[in-house]
């Protein structure tokens, strides 16, 4: 069944349950915690299980003249109602072995049998009951269709407990403690499904003589090899009259014995309604075991979490969803969108609102979902470039598409493409779509390409500008509106920041993080240094909890020069993006970390944080030696004393004896073969064109002494990057 079905199902039966849900969790976790509370003190006598009924019985007999009942509930603490040889009537706790009294058994707080009644019926009697009992199996149906999820997300069953990919709080825990929990959650919503059908007598015997059987051949209870532990509750003879017998409650039946003879005059066998509705009580409740209802307690909070992380999923989903009136197939404006980080998805989404308001009918779609469209008559294509001109990860098979999907009818096009001329392949991709129209006989370019450089709202317009006129389709052209400033940004303080110098044109800066903020090594920093769309990021480091980041100053660079004006005591406002790709491997013997310039950074991170000592080997290139690089040396040299790096290998270009850190892999090409053949691992930060040098290097070298490609080592995720 398809991943939508399981999503719906679960959420609509969590929407309709979620009052429920937490007030049968808040409850529940208060009555586990008095179940464990309970078993203390402890009246439970040690050896309790060796006690025989006939030692027992001959005991109190003797302790006791007149005994009416004796019962043993689920913690095994003994309850007397007697008389004893003063006269006094008896009601408390005693030690079966000696007939001693030892506790008396205390009366629940009005608090519990408030908690226990909203528990099992919210005070509304029958008809609660029957809600409880609805929304039970409504719990049992959430938990069913939450498994189905965890499954279609681990890609099988086989997968099931292996490790989740992290993409923000709310979704990660959601998963873990889903896997923990289902189990629990399962049994409790199906005993107390159970427990509610049963009150209705729905499972009730119909006749219940069936079960009662009167022996004809005569059998005799056993008193002396009957563990007193196996009871549940003992009637004593009212008399001494040979008519008047014992009633032994056993778990599964009750049986009339004579008093002199320990003859069975009667047996009667308990349904199996009644044996599943107790063990259903023992499930539900923990009543029977103090472990179990630790565990019971603890599932209740996490149901409590559900219901917060499972909505906060929900909210965040259809936040970022494309939101579409009308279908591809009737709609005559079809807006396709190429974006790994969503901003170009923003600027689409604001123009497909306007079409909208205008009664336009049009449609947005990623570029992986190309299709015919029947009644198109323009095709808007808003795409950014990643890579060194490639496309955004919802935009990869767009070109198979293309050629694919012929249109029957002449659709005019126009291609907006978004990136940063900080790349060389400014708008790579876009460029490749815009030409590849070109060669379609159904397609018309009705506009030539338009770049935006750096999500630039102003440049942007002109492209409304130009469409807008020449569709005469009046669409909003103040740039403020495209604009879009992330919210919940965290304030962070500068607590260090180096100097650059005439020589020195990197800085590091450290900055203190929120208490709630949790981050790691390899994770990035994005800022917006002029409170517009406009987002810098920037690989950052753990620094004993502190965020590091190491910085060039580029003349007139956004957000370098934001970043270098910063002084100690400051603040800024940030967001930190969780980077999992690019986190140190946990289950590794073997690392190397290759570096060029201010891609150092997260390693240094890596480095303080490598306490399990894996064996780590750092290939860094600079351009030449300044301070900086020799703060890197000195801490290089203080890691490996303390054995957290095995080796530091670097590069300067423009030092005497220049080479570049793809020379030092060169010379190591032995090493890297084998740290790859036994599964190490490669992580590469710095600049992209360093990252592809390195990359055909190591390909020839794995290609030479492993008779395989780089590619086959990347498919394994071996090879991670993060390069800009
Ligand atoms: C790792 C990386 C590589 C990039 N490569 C290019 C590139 O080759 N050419 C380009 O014009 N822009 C490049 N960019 C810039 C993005 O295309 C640009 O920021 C765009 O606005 C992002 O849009 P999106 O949020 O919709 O993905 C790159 C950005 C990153 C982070």
């Amino acid at each position: 069944m398809t991943l939508s079905f399981w999503r719906y199902s679960h959420l609509t039966l969590a929407v309709f349950s979620a009052v429920f849900l937490i007030l049968a969790s808040v409850t529940g976790t208060i009555l586990a915690v008095d179940a464990i509370q309970q078993k203390i003190p402890a009246h439970k006598v040690e050896n309790f299980e060796d006690i025989t009924l006939a030692k027992s019985l001959t005991t109190l007999r003797k302790s006791y003249p007149e005994i009416t009942e004796l019962s043993i509930d689920h913690n095994q603490f003994v309850t007397l109602q007697a008389i004893d040889n003063d006269g006094n009537d008896v009601n408390g706790y005693i030690n079966p072995a000696t007939g001693k009294i030892i506790g008396t058994p205390t009366k629940k707080s009005d608090f519990i049998n408030w908690i226990t009644a909203l528990h099992r019926s919210l005070f509304l009697h029958e008809t609660g009951r029957i809600f409880i009992g609805i929304n039970s199996f409504l719990l049992v149906l959430i938990a069913v269709s939450g498994f189905a999820l965890v499954i279609n997300r681990q890609r099988g069953l086989r997968n099931f407990f292996s490790k989740i990919i992290k993409e923000y709080f709310a979704q990660y825990y959601h998963v873990l403690l889903g896997r923990l929990a289902l189990i629990p959650i399962l049994i409790i919503a199906l005993s107390g499904t159970y427990l509610s059908m049963e009150r209705f007598h729905l499972f009730e015997n119909k006749n219940p003589t069936e079960n009662r059987e009167t022996t004809s051949t005569k059998k005799t209870f056993d008193l002396k090899n009957t563990p007193l532990s196996e009871i549940t509750k003992i009637e004593f003879p009212f008399s001494d009259d040979p008519e008047d017998y014992y009633i032994f409650e056993l778990k599964d039946r009750k049986i009339e014995v004579n008093q002199y003879s320990n003859e069975i005059i009667s047996e009667e066998l308990f349904p199996a309604s009644v044996l599943l509705a107790d063990l259903s009580l023992d499930l539900h409740t923990g009543r029977a075991n103090s472990i179990w209802a630790f565990i019971l307690g603890l599932a209740s909070l996490n149901i409590l979490f559900f219901i917060y992380s499972g909505f906060a999923m929900t909210l965040k989903r259809r936040a970022s969803r494309i939101k579409n009136k009308f279908k591809a197939e009737e709609s005559q404006y079809i807006l396709l969108v190429g974006s790994e980080n969503g901003s170009s998805l923003r600027f689409a989404n604001a123009i497909l609102k306007q079409l909208n308001d205008q009664g336009k009918k049009a449609h947005l779609a990623q570029l992986n979902n190309y299709t015919t469209y029947p009644k198109a008559e323009h095709l808007l294509i808003f795409t950014s470039t990643y890579g060194l001109g490639d496309a955004p990860s919802n935009a990869g098979k767009f070109v198979s598409l293309l050629e694919k999907n012929n249109q029957e009818q002449q659709i005019n096009y126009s291609v907006i493409g978004f990136g940063s001329q900080s790349y060389p392949d400014f708008c790579g991709y876009a460029k490749e779509i815009d030409s590849l129209l070109q060669t379609k006989n159904w397609a018309n370019r009705f506009l030539e390409l338009q770049t935006v450089n750096d999500k630039s709202a102003e440049e942007f317009v002109n492209w409304v500008k130009l469409w807008g006129t020449k569709t005469e389709i009046p669409l909003t052209t103040t740039p403020s509106l495209y604009n879009h400033i992330p919210k919940g940004l965290e304030q962070l303080m500068v607590l260090e920041k180096t100097s650059v110098s005439a020589n020195e044109q990197t800085f590091l800066l450290t900055l203190r993080a929120g208490i709630r903020s949790k981050f790691t090594s390899g994770d990035l920093l994005a800022i917006y240094p002029a409170n517009d769309n406009r987002e810098r990021l920037y690989s950052i480091a753990n620094n004993n909890g502190n965020i590091q980041l190491a910085v060039k100053l580029h003349p007139s660079g956004l957000g370098s020069e934001f970043l270098n004006n910063l002084e100690a005591g400051k603040t800024i406002k940030a967001r930190i993006i969780n980077n999992h790709a690019f986190h140190f491997p946990k289950k590794v013997s073997r690392v190397a970390l290759i570096s060029n310039g201010t891609g150092i950074a997260p390693f240094l991170g890596m480095l303080a944080q490598n306490k399990k000592k894996t064996e780590i080997h750092l290939y860094s290139g600079f351009r030449q030696k300044t301070e900086i690089t020799a703060l890197y040396e000195k801490f290089a040299s203080e890691m490996m004393q303390k054995q957290q790096l095995k080796r530091f290998e670097i590069a300067y270009s423009r030092e005497e004896n220049h080479h570049y850190v793809m020379d030092l892999i060169q010379m190591d090409a032995d090493f890297f073969a084998n740290l790859l053949k036994e599964n190490g691992i490669i992580m590469i930060c710095g600049a992209l064109a360093m990252q592809f040098d390195v990359e055909k290097v190591l390909n020839t070298i794995c290609l030479a002494k492993n008779n395989t490609t780089l590619a086959e080592y990347k498919s394994k995720g071996q090879i991670l990057t993060d390069c800009y």
